[in-house]
């Protein structure tokens, strides 16, 4: 077997069972015995967890940050560096490139490159465009083992329209003031005297579909607290939302109530056993698990949701049972069942495979196209088959990050 290889996985396959296979040494026997290290979101979250948890800060980043306030690419760069300290025998390089920007991909090729003349690499995958250059043999698991794929480009893709039926009709309409949902006036922030966002001006208004781009660390997520979480940086902030100015006395109850969200980390949040039809059904109560008896109405709603998602004949099964790909279907519906005025979506397709994006993409344009509310579209770079209206684009300063409307 090669040195280096990819295991190109779907996201109906065990991930975490295959990197424990392979760390065991069960699944490549050239690693038994030798000491491998992981690099992966999955590391990352548990260090996340020593820090909240008991206050261990072993994994230091380039501004001296610790893991919770640094930015996605912040962590992954300072989680390589604290592997390769380590001196691991191999390395598992798990979802290399998930929310890394143009620069840090390139950064983080050249670093795995270098590492690659000292140790094997074994790279998990779904994406084919992710695949490292220096990786000239590519697997599948099938069953206990992996075997050779010939030609990656071979492998079969999708290419049907998979949402067919209308968008649902919402049962009421959520009341809002103004046709302006989102406005910055020379918005401007700074953490510890560092300027993060500089100047931001910049409009939502009710129905439109953003997408918000901008490398690691330029600001992206510091925007959305601004807007949807209780960041008590806006408050001395000329920040309007759903034109109300924010910090007038609205609650962030209120706000919550107007915006739907959903994150690829939020799949770490529901752990619940619950069905899918209940998981949908919650999206009327904002709740987590279903506390109340739904009426009619809501339960019929729900119905033509799971339809349009190919679903209802599987409404009863466990939501923790679904692929990472079906269950964020669900959460969208779940987020979109009361037709919020505006619609986050934060980094949302990050660690799905090449067939899901396309559907995930799919149901977004829907939503964008057939709903009234407005879509907040945000990740590092374009997205190949996403329609949004405008995109804002950040763009990295010393004295700031400063945004412009690129169309
Ligand atoms: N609570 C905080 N305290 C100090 N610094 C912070 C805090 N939150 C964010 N930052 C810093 O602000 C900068 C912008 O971070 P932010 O997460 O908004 O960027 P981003 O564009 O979303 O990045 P990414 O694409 O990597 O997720 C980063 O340098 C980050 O370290």
């Amino acid at each position: 077997m090669n040195k280096h290889i990819a295991i190109y996985i779907s996201n109906k396959d065990d991930k975490k069972s295959l990197i424990k296979e392979i760390l065991c040494g069960n699944l490549i026997e050239r690693l038994n015995g030798l000491k491998g290290d992981l690099f992966s979101e999955l590391t990352i979250n548990k260090f996340i967890e020593e820090e909240k948890r008991h206050g261990r800060f072993d994994v230091a980043t380039a501004n001296r940050h610790s893991l919770t306030k640094s930015s996605e690419g912040e962590r992954k760069k300072a989680l390589i560096k604290h592997i390769i300290a380590n001196n691991p025998e191999y390395l598992i390089a798990d979802n290399v490139f998930g929310n890394l920007d143009i620069q840090s991909q390139e950064d983080i090729v050249h670093t795995l490159e270098d590492l690659s003349k000292s140790i094997p690499i074994i790279q998990i995958t779904n994406r084919k465009k992710d695949i490292l250059p220096f990786i000239t043999a590519v697997f599948r698991p099938k069953g206990k083992f992996i075997i050779p794929i010939e030609n990656v480009d071979s492998m079969p893709q999708n290419s049907r329209q998979n949402f067919i039926q209308d968008l649902p009709k919402p049962l009421e309409k959520v009341a809002v003031e103004s046709d302006s949902l989102v406005k910055f006036d020379n918005v401007s922030v700074s953490y510890l005297d560092k300027p993060i966002i500089k100047d931001i001006c910049w409009e939502i208004k009710a129905g439109e579909f953003w997408h918000l781009i901008g490398p690691n660390g330029s600001g992206k997520s510091t925007i959305l607290s601004l807007i949807s979480g209780d960041n008590p940086k806006a408050f001395n902030q000329d920040i309007h939302l759903f034109g109300i100015k924010k910090g007038s006395g609205e609650s962030v109850w209120d706000i919550k109530k107007k915006v739907g969200y959903f994150t690829s980390e939020m799949l770490q949040g529901f752990k619940r056993s619950d069905t899918i039809e209940r998981m949908i059904i919650s999206g009327f109560y904002d709740s987590v698990g279903l506390y109340k008896y739904p009426n009619e109405s809501q339960i019929a709603t729900a119905h033509q949701w799971l339809k349009l998602l190919n679903m209802f004949d599987i409404k009863n099964r466990n939501f923790q049972t679904l692929s990472s790909g079906h269950k964020r279907l669900v959460l969208i519906a779940r987020a979109m069942v009361k037709h919020p005025p505006l619609l986050i979506l934060d980094e949302p397709t990050n660690g799905l495979d090449d067939n899901d994006v396309v559907i995930f993409t799919e149901l977004i344009n829907k939503i964008a196209k057939e709903s009234d509310t407005a879509v907040l579209y945000v990740s590092h770079s374009q997205e190949i088959g996403l329609t949004p209206d405008f995109v804002y684009e950040l763009k990295n300063a010393e004295t700031g990050s400063t945004g412009i409307c690129v169309n």
